[in-house]
Formats: C-alpha cells, structure tokens, sequence
C-alpha cells in the first residue's frame, strides 16, 4: 500500500480577551477580535497523525480510540480548503502525487479531557489543520493556515501561534482578512505560567456555538462590549504584553473575563458559566491581591466553570501559600513539587496570614475542584515522529 505519512502535536490556548460573537457563523467570523496565551505541550496537548494514498477508501478520523464522524459543516470546510491549497501545488508540479484527490485517515488523541471547557476544539482542529498541511507540504504561513483552523473552532486559529497571540477579526465578508498573528513569542515573556482549576460540572451549560448565537440575538450589553470596550482593550493589552506590563496585563484579563460573563447573564435567557465555586475562586483571587497589594493572580474563565488563573513565576511561591493550603487535597501537585516545596508553601501560609484573616477563606472551596494543572506558556505546534497510524494498513495502530 503506497501511503504518505505526517504527525504533529498542537497546543491549547486560553484567551486573556475573549472572543464571543460571530458575524458569520459558517466561516467563524468573529465580532471582535481577541487575545490568549498558548499553553505548553507537555501538559496539554493534542497528538494528531494523518495519512493518505490512492487505496485510502474514505475520509476517517479517529479521536481517543473511537471512530467519529467526518460530515459536519466544519471539518468538510477545512478538508476542502487544505486540498483546494494542494490541488494549487499539484497544478503547479506535475511531478507531485495527486494527494488532493485522495482520502486521508486521521488518528488524534488529546492528553487531557475532550470536551471538558479545556479548548479541546481549539487544539483538535488546529493539530488537524496542521498535520494535512505538514502532508500537503503547503508552503503557506501559519497566519494562512490559521485561517482554515479558525473554520473548524474559531478559537482554534490562535493555537496555530505559540507565545502571546491575536486573532485579528478583520473586516471581508469572506474571511481572508480574520486570521491569528503572534504578538510575541513565548522567549519575549518566558515567566508566564497557569495554574488550571478544574471545577467539577455535570455537563456544560450550552455549547459556546449556539451561546454565542443567542447572546448576539439580545443582550443590549454585548452591543457596548464591542463597539466600546473591546477595541480599547485590544490596544492596551497587546501594548501591556509589549512592555510586560503585568498589572495591566492582569488587571485586563480579569475585566474581560468578567464583561464576557456579564454579556452571557444579560442573555435572554441568561446563560451561566460560572458556578459557585467560580465565584468563590474570584473572590480568592481578589483577596490574595489585596492581602499583597500587589496584583499577583488573574483568573479567567471560558464556556465553564473552570478556572485558569495566570501569574508570573516570580510570584509562584505568594500564589501558592494561598492556593496549595486551599486545594492541597485535589490531585495534580505532586508531578511538579516535591514534598519539602509543598511544606514550604504551607508553612509560608501559616507564617504570613494572622488567624484574623484565615476565617474569611472559605475552606470548602476545594470540593467543587476535582485536579489542578499547572502549566506554562508554550510553543506553537511541533512536527514529531510519533505517530499514531500503523504505516501498512492506513489504521489506527
Ligand atoms: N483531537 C481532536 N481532533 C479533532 N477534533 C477534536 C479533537 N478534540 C476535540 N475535537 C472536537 O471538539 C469537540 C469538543 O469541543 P467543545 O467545544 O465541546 O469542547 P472543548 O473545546 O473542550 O471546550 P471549550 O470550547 O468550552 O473550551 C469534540 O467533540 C470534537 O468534535
Ligand atoms: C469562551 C471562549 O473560549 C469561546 C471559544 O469559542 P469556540 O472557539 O469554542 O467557538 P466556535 O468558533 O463556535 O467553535 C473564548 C475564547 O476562546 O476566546
């Protein structure tokens, strides 16, 4: 069997300006445009391999074991786009194999939760994209390819980018201008580092598709964030990670987490992302700030419940006195601490904080949270050799 063969990891990225709104909802054209931070891949990342040849008989993809289906709208529109850019080589060199009118077998498999608000899709379709690209030899930049990534999941085009990253929303009706751009890699701001709060959720409240839909159709709110607050916001914190300016950089991030949940309740019917425990980790992060007086954490929060609070390493050990003695029960500390650290932290709680001051956390927090994930700013996506596909028979090994 003649097959062609490329793998790639990509990872995940969560916005610090979010993007909710779409003006054209079939090519994922946003209402403003938006901002994040790229994660690294050895905490998170999605692995994807792709193949294809002449006795490839279908379109396939496998995601965490399971056979899924290929037909929605979104996937069919990049498939066709990345073979559309082949057909284009092919044209151009006829000595190419004819790959844009075979099948391909696609074999992906997430390190984390699929579907869990950990921008699975933003990964998952931006791992895609680039693993048919990296198979086509598409000579086109990543900012291009961004753009048939962004059909897939819209926040999917800005993990095409490592470092700190901006969806520019653009302005065509066909989307040739909406694409991702680096505003600066990760060695410009290297000491940017996540602590993920996984909040316990039965399921999510509506998906961040038909939320989106419905919070353009009648919140009054989401009028004013972009016309007037987005288009500000998106200046200052470009110019604050320019600068590394971090208490601008934070200060930012939080207010626009929390202008996009407030369009979400003055949704009709509101839509709730945030839980209690959400709120309670708000409330958290404004105390240890104002305990410092200092801005040492900004959380955000995405189509979820969960928590990811950003800090700068420096300040790791002020961040955990407080987060380790609060969720030291929940599980994801050990792989990245060692014993004598952790003590450390408490330790560091008891010394600092008087008991006047420790009544007022709330100790039950830790319930509604079922692991941490602590992790940093990464890279873009990686060609590897792994690969997923057994190179004789085209399936999954
Ligand atoms: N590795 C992957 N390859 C291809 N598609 C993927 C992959 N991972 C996830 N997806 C697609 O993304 C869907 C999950 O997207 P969904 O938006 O529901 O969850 P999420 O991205 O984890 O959460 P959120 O968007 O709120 O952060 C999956 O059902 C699948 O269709
Ligand atoms: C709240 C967000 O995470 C929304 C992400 O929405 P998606 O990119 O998942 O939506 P679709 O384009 O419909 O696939 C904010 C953000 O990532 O900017």
């Amino acid at each position: 069997m003649t097959l062609f063969v490329a793998s790639t990891t990509a990872p995940v990225n969560i916005a610090t300006l979010k993007y909710w709104g779409k003006r054209d909802k079939t090519l994922n054209l946003p209402t403003n445009s938006s901002i994040s931070v790229t994660l690294s891949q050895e905490d998170l990342r999605t692995l994807t391999s792709v193949c294809t040849g002449p006795e490839i008989t279908e379109d396939k993809l496998w995601l965490n074991g399971s056979e899924e289906s290929l037909k929605s709208e979104r996937t069919q529109n990049c498939l066709a786009d990345l073979r559309k850019l082949r057909m284009k080589l092919e044209d151009e060199d006829s000595n190419l194999p004819k790959m844009s009118k075979w099948n391909v077998v696609i074999v992906s498999e997430n390190n984390f939760p699929t579907a869990a608000g950990l921008a699975s899709s933003a990964a998952g379709f931006a791992a895609l994209v680039m693993a048919i690209a990296k198979l086509y030899e598409l000579p086109d930049s990543l900012s291009e390819i961004s753009k048939i990534a962004r059909k897939g999941s819209g926040s999917a085009c800005r993990s095409l980018l490592g470092g700190y990253v901006a969806w520019e929303m653009g302005e065509k009706a066909d989307g040739s201008d909406s694409k991702a751009v680096q505003i600066a890699p990760m060695e410009h701001w290297p000491n940017m580092k996540a602590a993920i709060l996984v909040v316990s959720a039965s399921k999510k409240d509506t998906p961040s598709t038909s939320g989106m839909q419905l919070t353009v159709g009648t919140s009054d709110l989401f009028q004013h964030r972009i016309k007037d607050v987005v288009p500000h916001r998106f200046v200052e914190m470009k110019q604050a990670v320019l600068e590394k300016d971090w208490p601008t950089f934070a200060e930012l991030t939080m207010k626009d987490s929390n202008s996009f949940h407030a369009t979400c309740l003055d949704s009709f019917p509101p839509i709730f992302y945030m839980n209690d425990v959400s709120k309670g980790i708000i409330k958290l992060c404004h105390f240890i700030n104002a305990f410092y007086n200092e801005t040492i954490v900004a959380y955000t929060f995405d189509a979820g419940p969960n928590a990811v609070l950003y800090y700068l390493e420096e300040n790791e050990s002020k961040l955990f006195a407080f987060i380790y003695e609060l969720f030291a029960e929940v599980p994801g500390w050990d792989s990245k601490f060692s014993k004598d650290e952790l003590t450390q932290f408490l330790s560091d709680f008891d010394s600092k904080i008087s008991n006047q001051l420790k009544v007022e956390l709330d100790k039950e927090l830790y319930k509604g949270v079922t692991k941490v994930i602590l992790t940093h700013i990464g890279p873009g996506p990686q060609s590897t050799d792994e690969c997923l596909i057994d190179t004789k028979t085209g399936l999954p090994k």
